[in-house]
């Protein structure tokens, strides 16, 4: 496991943009030959969507053949509700990159059939040779996508209730009034993200400093389902100094210690030049 902490959430977003601009680089996409994403929503990823879209306007970054898979989407909310993560994406990212619209792939939480849009998705994912490269966010509770405390750590695409926690930090997005935030979600399973080859998780802030010490220091807990990727082979936790608070001085001292060398995972330096901490 690799754990970069960076000043702000600025340079967190800086930092992840950069670190698919290097995968997605050297993969050297092309006809035929797609790189696969799984991305988030939220606050925390849009500073890293906007540094992306910079990039694709410099010419440095195209998607024309990447697809992307997106982690979760509510039930029932119409797809052009400002808070579906359907109008997320297209707003935030997918309109303003050359991705095929076609290759962009959102959970539909209107399908008549969930189940069937959540073994759909899932299919997906292997038909496109699985997933390169998974980004992810976390809830204060640690959640990851929409994996609620208590989900089984090799789930795999389905519809989950939200938990009372969720609801109450999800609620800023709805007008303060939680009954308007939707009680149930699709989403990708601990299992699905641990499939990728690679995941990358974003954490910010003071309110996830907890979650990110259930992750990095404690042992793996269904109750924070974020700490499955302990047994992930490549991760990478990405995060502030604010979400740093309730780690131990020894771990913050032993990661901050390696910065030099996570500054070469985002300098394109290659891989096999890079010394292998995890
Ligand atoms: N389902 C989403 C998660 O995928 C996301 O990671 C989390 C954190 O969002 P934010 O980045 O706004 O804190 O919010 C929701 O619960």
């Amino acid at each position: 496991m690799r754990l970069i902490i960076l000043d702000n959430a600025d340079v967190v977003a800086e930092w992840a943009a950069r670190f698919v601009l290097q995968r997605v680089t050297q993969f050297a996409p092309g006809p035929g030959r797609h790189f696969v994403l799984g991305l988030p929503t939220g606050g925390t990823p849009l500073g890293m969507y906007r540094k992306l879209i910079q990039f694709y306007k410099e010419g440095k970054i195209s998607f024309k053949y990447v697809k992307t898979f997106n982690m979760d989407e509510y039930v029932g909310l119409p797809r052009d509700h400002p808070e579906s993560y359907h109008y997320y994406m297209w707003n935030e990212f997918f309109k303003h990159v050359d991705i095929e619209p076609g290759n962009a792939h959102v959970l539909d939480g209107n399908a008549p059939d969930l189940v069937a849009e959540c073994q759909r998705f899932e299919d997906l994912i292997q038909e496109a040779g699985g997933v390169h490269l998974f980004i992810g966010g976390i809830g204060p509770d640690g959640h990851i996508a929409f994996n609620e405390p208590g989900s089984s750590l090799v789930s795999r695409t389905r519809v989950k209730t939200l938990a009372y926690d969720t609801l109450e930090a999800n609620k800023r997005f709805f007008g303060n009034d939680i009954s308007k935030v939707p009680r149930q979600a699709l989403t990708v399973g601990v299992g699905t993200v641990m499939d990728a080859k690679e995941v990358m998780i974003l954490i910010t802030g003071v309110h996830k400093s907890l979650a990110l010490a259930k992750a990095v220091e404690e042992g793996v807990n269904h109750m924070w389902t974020v700490s499955a990727f302990q047994q992930h082979a490549q991760t990478l936790f990405v995060c502030d100094e604010d979400a740093t608070l309730e780690l131990r001085v020894k771990t913050v001292k032993y990661f901050k210690a390696l910065s030099e060398e996570h500054q070469k995972m985002i300098e394109g330096v290659p891989v096999d030049e890079q010394r292998v901490i995890h």
